[in-house]
């Protein structure tokens, strides 16, 4: 078992009418030989830069000695902690894997000040650091690196013995890192972030926590030959048809976990499918649903479900609509990334580009620079703050009335996004939302942790569709860190991001209900009981 799909209803129907033409254009072999033609013009100058994951695993091969000896280095030199910094691409793969493998690797792709301060005080004396950033000019990544920097000085620990860097050849973190004298792993330019799993993004921090890295490249090699090849029984063909080729297209693509031994699979898809596709207009919608969600029961027609299973269920009978896939972690990747180059192309997009991911970090950026007051509340209900991106959605003068009023605006083919803001340990339970607001909804609903959600699922919110409803969480929090020479805290970084995200998204004319919670934990606790 390395991978196995099976397919029924709408998804087979579309598999018989497109693999076939598929097949006949060669489009598996011409990924694989990374021909940049096969996303139409506009894409082409992209595509010839983004198609190098195809041989991830060969060129990523020579890498796993060196990680494996710096691992062996740190561990003798007391190191039993591994932290990453990185966003999006970069730290989405290693959360994966190594939940999956059950080795503790602490990830910081946050910019909550609690969330920070807490990880800094965790094993300091014996912590490693992996910063990771393919453009190398990430805000909150370089932010990462800038307080471990102070933390490791200020205990009499030099950086350059705890710090380890992952980017691209030439980016200014490449440069700077080097200069200052920091180990450094370079990736391939040629693949993007979201394409990045089986490179240097994914392998350095995991391979440092401890995972058995050279068995997750085996895994994808195992299955590199058949969805290389042009017939009919590729798996990657037929997921890419399965979930692109519908009709009328089934968008909000429901991930379920059922059986698989990966952990937080999803996670990692969420943004390889949404950042992919999601644009001009169009787009895949990943929804991560519990197997019992309420989504599950509303017999909802633009809902594809994509059940992952356990290897010998997989040949069993699928049950009728859905998909149904098993196999091993590393063999799962290589043939999602494969399967989303063949559905953008099936849909008519460019699947190597996010061009409105950048709206969002330049609104941030302006707010950080002017400092505009933040508008008052429309109201305050029980310590929660209420403000709006329009009156009527706060008229009521109370939370569960403004909410209400947010899901009035769906439209039939809608989606609601939480996006929380929040300290992630601290509040955790702010995932539970997602149940309670799915139930009430009546349509999908996805669940974010912000600002990481921004640099997966956020390109989709404001280039996909738009029929998104948007409610943001944000909180007031204890305590606030500085950023070393910046002239900013993470505190201030946070509430900007969300600020400027929901600014974008109003200038998209989607709805956004923003509720600060002025004391977090008290304020999480009356909004899961208002809901229940
Ligand atoms: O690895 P970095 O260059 O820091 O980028 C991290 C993330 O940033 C952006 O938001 C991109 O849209 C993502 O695709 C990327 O994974």
């Amino acid at each position: 078992m390395s991978f196995d799909i099976t397919v029924s209803g709408a998804s087979l129907e579309a598999v018989e009418r497109i693999v076939p033409q598929l097949v006949t254009d060669l489009v598996a072999s011409r990924i694989a030989g990374q021909d940049s033609s096969l996303w139409g013009q506009d894409a082409e100058a992209e595509a010839a830069k983004r198609l190098g994951w195809t041989e991830a695993v060969v060129v990523s091969d020579p890498l796993v000695p060196d990680i494996l000896a710096l691992r062996d280095r740190l561990r003798s030199a007391g190191v039993d902690h591994v932290v990453l910094g990185g966003m999006g691409g970069s730290s989405l793969a290693p959360e994966v894997i190594t939940r999956t493998a059950g080795v503790e690797l602490t990830i910081l792709d946050t910019t909550s000040p609690g969330q920070i301060l807490a990880a800094l005080s965790d094993r300091l004396p014996t912590t490693a650091v992996v910063i990771s950033s393919k453009s190398g000019s990430t805000v909150e990544t370089d932010s990462h690196k800038r307080v471990y920097e102070k933390a490791f000085r200020d205990a009499g620990i030099d950086p350059i013995e705890r710090i380890v860097v992952v980017t691209d050849p030439g980016s200014p973190l490449d440069v700077s890192a080097r200069a200052d004298g920091y180990r450094v792993f370079n990736a391939d330019p040629n693949v993007g972030g979201r394409y990045s799993a089986l490179t240097a993004f994914g392998l350095v921090p995991a391979g440092l926590a401890g995972v058995d890295i050279a068995a997750l490249l085996d895994e994808a090699s195992s299955v590199a030959g058949r969805i290389a090849v042009d017939q009919d029984d590729n798996p990657a063909l037929i997921l890419g048809a399965a979930i692109a080729g519908t009709r009328p297209l089934k968008d909000k693509l429901g991930i379920i976990a059922d059986g698989t031994y990966i952990v937080g699979f999803a996670d990692w898809a969420e943004q390889l499918i949404a950042e992919s596709t999601g644009k001009l207009g169009k787009g895949l919608l990943p929804v991560v649903l519990e197997k019992d969600a309420p989504e599950l029961g509303d017999n909802l027609p633009d809902l594809q479900i994509v059940r992952l299973v356990e290897s010998a269920r997989a040949t069993e009978e699928v049950e009728e609509g859905e998909i149904e896939i098993s196999g091993t972690l590393g063999a799962q990747m290589l043939v999602w990334e494969t399967a989303i180059a063949v559905a953008g192309r099936i849909l008519g997009i460019d699947p190597f580009d996010q061009p409105d991911v950048e709206s969002a970090k330049e609104a941030t950026r302006g707010l950080l620079n002017d400092r505009p007051e933040l508008p008052a509340p429309a109201f305050v209900d029980g310590g929660i703050e209420a403000r709006a991106t329009a009156d009527a959605l706060t008229a009521s003068g109370s939370i569960l009335g403004a909410i209400d009023a947010l899901l009035a605006q769906l439209p039939s083919d809608g989606y609601l996004s939480i996006q929380a803001y929040l300290n992630r340990h601290q509040l955790a339970k702010a995932v539970e939302l997602r149940e309670l607001l799915a139930a009430r909804a009546d349509r999908p609903v996805t669940f974010g942790w912000g600002p990481r959600f921004l640099h997966s699922t956020g390109q989709f919110h404001k280039g996909g569709p738009a029929v998104g409803v948007f409610l943001q969480l944000t909180a007031d929090e204890p305590r606030d860190l500085e950023i070393p020479d910046r002239p900013f805290t993470f505190g201030e970084l946070i509430r900007a991001q969300a600020q400027g995200d929901a600014a974008v998204l109003a200038l998209h004319g989607r709805p956004v209900l923003t509720l600060t919670l002025t004391e977090p934990a008290d304020g999480l606790r009356s909004l899961l009981s208002l809901l229940s």
